[in-house]
């Protein structure tokens, strides 16, 4: 008897394993076949890697170890709190900004929203903003548009330049290439023109970026923290201009400013309704955001690659000589000038090719959907980064070198160099950077030669590259 109740028990015992077993295989063989990588430590994830490298000087270190270790398409992560696959190819830069839509959306870390937009109209930001923003926007970004601002860019640059760079020896370029696009931006979105009002903001904005992509952690101190106390006077600040220029229109008084923000103010959205007060300070923050860290950077960068690669400096020279040389004293430049900067931009592609002023951007999954065999699952985040291709030698050989010729003709392959992304949520302010930039290029190399004070100054990212010491140069002027 114990011998039949032994057995009994000993198959009980197999079958159920094996049962067990069973179960264990077809929960895995029916679980999705999601990207390979970690998701690193709890809520903060792998976070702190992705800021280290940035930190560090190399960002691309982050991708590269990953795509080593994991695939060469698409990986996982956990960062700023979300589980997140990054997309590593040009293929993988072609398929995120094809699917706007279809299989993924707008999606913004809390951490940015937090700093930017007013509590109560959270909600709303969330779902139709950036799709309303960017039917707004092209009206005031397209070339036509544009032209009209290439005599107030390049007035502002000369007087900037006369008062704040001619005077001096030595300067520091980075915090004043801050002031002078963050002037500009005041300007030509909100008619500001008096310079304690610009600096109000100036203050503030500066606390800002480094928070936007930090962990949302708000302890005093953080970067989150201070980034959130910037966000809440800049907000108030703005309430009081917008509140003022109501007052304005309502007056019948505004007719000397069409700009962005009376524009904003009055005219009816898609589906008819007027923005409210609350509404557009989160568009002009946004916009601001968007466009002065960016090229104020941008700007930084190739002063330092100017300064210090003396046969790149001389081809710019010439080629900015021979339009000066074309224009009548005082006069202004125009848009044809503009389009005869082809070296120029150039150079400027290949500044942003090493060194990219936005590291890219975040989407999320509205279906799951498969990408190179690996299935991103509804909900998660994606991230496309500029550090995937523009120093891969796949796409550009000898990727360090600093060669503008590889803009010629053509150009680069299609979705390798993508500073300004791709596709429908492409940035709409590329040629109003673009102008800017320009415009400015002349104007200093017309005007200064350039040598580097530090002449090893690294670059930090925070999260844009910055040189440590803010960029010091010495200047020789030219007449
Ligand atoms: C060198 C300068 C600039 C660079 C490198 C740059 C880069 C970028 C990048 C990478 C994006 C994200 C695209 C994406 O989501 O896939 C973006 C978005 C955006 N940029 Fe720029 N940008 C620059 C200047 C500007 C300027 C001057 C403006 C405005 C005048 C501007 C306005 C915007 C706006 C509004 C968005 C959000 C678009 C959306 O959500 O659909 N940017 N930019």
């Amino acid at each position: 008897m114990d011998f039949y109740y032994q057995l009994f028990l000993y198959l009980s015992i197999f079958y159920i394993s094996l049962y067990l077993l069973f179960l264990v295989f077809r929960q895995k063989s029916s679980a999705p076949n999601l990207p390979p990588g970690k998701k690193g430590w709890p809520i903060i994830g792998e976070s702190l890697d992705f800021v280290g490298a940035a930190k560090s000087g190399c960002p691309e270190k982050f991708i590269n170890d990953r795509t080593a270790k994991y695939s060469p398409e698409v990986f996982r992560t956990s960062l700023l709190g979300e589980d997140m696959a990054v997309f590593c190819s040009a293929s993988g830069n072609k398929f995120l900004f094809s699917g706007q839509d279809k299989y993924i959306t707008t999606w913004w870390p809390s951490s940015m929203k937090k700093v930017i937009v007013f509590p109560e109209t959270m909600e709303k930001f969330n779902k139709d903003d950036p799709k309303k923003m960017r039917s707004f926007l092209p009206e005031f970004l397209k070339p036509e548009a544009l032209q009209h601002y290439i005599p107030i860019m390049d007035s502002m640059t000369r007087e900037h330049l006369e008062s704040d760079w001619s005077p001096y020896k030595e300067v520091k370029v980075f915090p004043l290439t801050k002031n002078y696009t963050f002037a500009l931006a005041c300007r030509l979105f909100m008619n500001i023109k008096d310079p304690q009002v610009v600096s109000k903001f100036a203050d503030p904005f500066a606390r800002i970026a480094p928070g936007l992509t930090s962990v949302p952690i708000n302890i005093p101190g953080t970067p989150f923290n201070k980034a959130v106390e910037g966000g809440k006077v800049i907000r108030q600040e703005l309430l009081n201009i917008i509140r003022q220029r109501k007052k304005e229109i309502s007056e019948g008084k505004d007719a000397k400013s069409r700009d962005l923000l009376s524009r904003l103010l009055t005219e009816a959205d898609d589906d008819g309704s007027v923005y409210y007060e609350m509404d557009v300070s989160n568009k002009i923050i946004g916009l601001l955001i968007a466009s002065h860290d960016t090229t104020s950077t941008s700007i930084t960068v190739i002063v330092n690659y100017l300064a210090s690669l003396p046969h790149i400096y001389e081809k710019v020279y010439e080629e900015q000589m021979e339009i000066a040389k074309s224009k009548a004293p005082g006069e202004l430049l125009n848009w044809d000038d503009i389009q005869k900067m082809k070296y120029s931009w150039n150079v400027t592609c290949e500044s942003m090719r090493l060194t990219p002023p936005a590291q890219g951007a975040f989407r999320e999954a509205i279906t799951d959907f498969t990408f190179a065999g690996y299935t991103i699952p509804k909900g998660w985040k994606t991230f496309w980064t500029v550090y995937t291709t523009h120093k891969n030698p796949k796409y550009f050989p000898d990727p360090e070198k600093f060669d503008p010729s590889r803009f010629e003709g053509n150009g680069p392959t299609p979705f390798t160099y993508v500073p300004f992304g791709g596709g429908p949520r492409m940035c709409p302010g590329k040629e109003y950077a673009r102008l800017e930039i320009l415009i400015f290029i002349h104007n200093l190399v017309t005007k200064f030669k350039l040598e580097k004070v530090i002449p090893d100054e690294k670059i930090i990212y925070n999260p844009s590259p910055v040189p440590a010491n803010g960029l010091l140069i010495r200047l020789r002027p030219l007449n």
